[in-house]
């Protein structure tokens, strides 16, 4: 079956890909170009906070703007106040009204603050950003950031670079179930199975860095991802046969020599 038509939108954007990628942590401007072309992404994330903007050659000049859509993220960002002043300065620079919201809430765990996160994102979507918020894996929190009017939500997997895969799949599951806008599993994924893991769950969509960049293979990884998602998406498509805790034989009884 073709996958040709399998799109999602996001923020009237129609989109191909199931998968958008960080852009931190590579080695070099060659080896982030690299990954993200094989990546097949079309939305790339860029922490604002560390694209240092006095230097020419910084990360968002290695980006090529007309291929990939921009999704400037607040990463680093400790506070609302922070978060909120941080995204107005890319809107200033012409960045994008297309934002990820990411206010952390502990440098040792990196989780995300939830109380911070619905403050800034009340603040961002008055201002008319379209919000993505990364959040806990709270069904009660999504359902406040949907109602709101944010355009997706993005519970996380498990902390942000831990690679440790999708901690509660109950969760995530009872977040799809009620969710009417897109679900992009944010943070904590480890590899190709975890990101097929959440396609298979439902989730429209994975948001990733540290399990590409910190791959022992970047750009084999960015592919094997890539493929990941893919196949996650068609197993959800095509449904999981009912699972059983007794054989069943493959091939059929009937007419059996004796
Ligand atoms: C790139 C970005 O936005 C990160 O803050 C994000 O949450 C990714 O997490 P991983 O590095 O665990 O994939």
């Amino acid at each position: 079956m073709s996958d040709t038509h399998d799109t999602w939108t996001l923020a009237g954007r129609t989109l191909t890909s199931r998968l958008i990628i960080g852009t931190g942590k590579y080695k070099d401007a060659e080896e982030t170009r690299a990954c993200l072309a094989a990546s097949g992404a079309e939305i790339v994330t860029v922490a604002l906070r560390r694209v240092d903007l006095k230097v020419k050659d910084n990360l968002l000049s290695w980006i090529d703007r007309s291929r990939y859509t921009l999704l400037p993220n607040t990463a680093g960002c400790y506070t609302a106040d922070d978060a909120v002043r941080t995204l107005r300065l890319a809107r200033e620079l012409g960045i994008a009204d297309l934002v990820k919201l990411e206010v952390i809430g502990d440098p040792r765990t990196l989780l995300p603050d939830n109380e911070e996160t619905l403050k800034a994102a009340k603040i961002l979507l008055d201002e008319g950003f379209v919000v993505l918020p990364y959040c806990t894996d709270d069904p009660i929190v999504c359902r406040k950031l949907e109602a709101m009017g944010c355009a997706a939500v993005m519970p996380l997997a498990a902390p942000i670079g831990s690679g440790l895969g999708i901690r509660n799949p109950h969760n995530i599951r009872l977040i799809i179930e009620q969710a009417k806008i897109p679900v992009i599993v944010d943070a904590g994924v480890g590899t190709a199975s975890d990101a097929a893991i959440a396609m298979e769950l439902g989730c429209t969509a994975v948001l990733m860095n540290t399990a590409v960049a910190h791959a022992q293979v970047p750009l084999l990884m960015a592919e094997a991802m890539r493929d990941g998602i893919v196949a996650g998406r068609k197993a959800f498509r095509a449904g999981r046969m009912p699972t059983r805790v007794i054989g069943s034989a493959s091939s059929p009884t009937a007419g059996m020599i004796e």
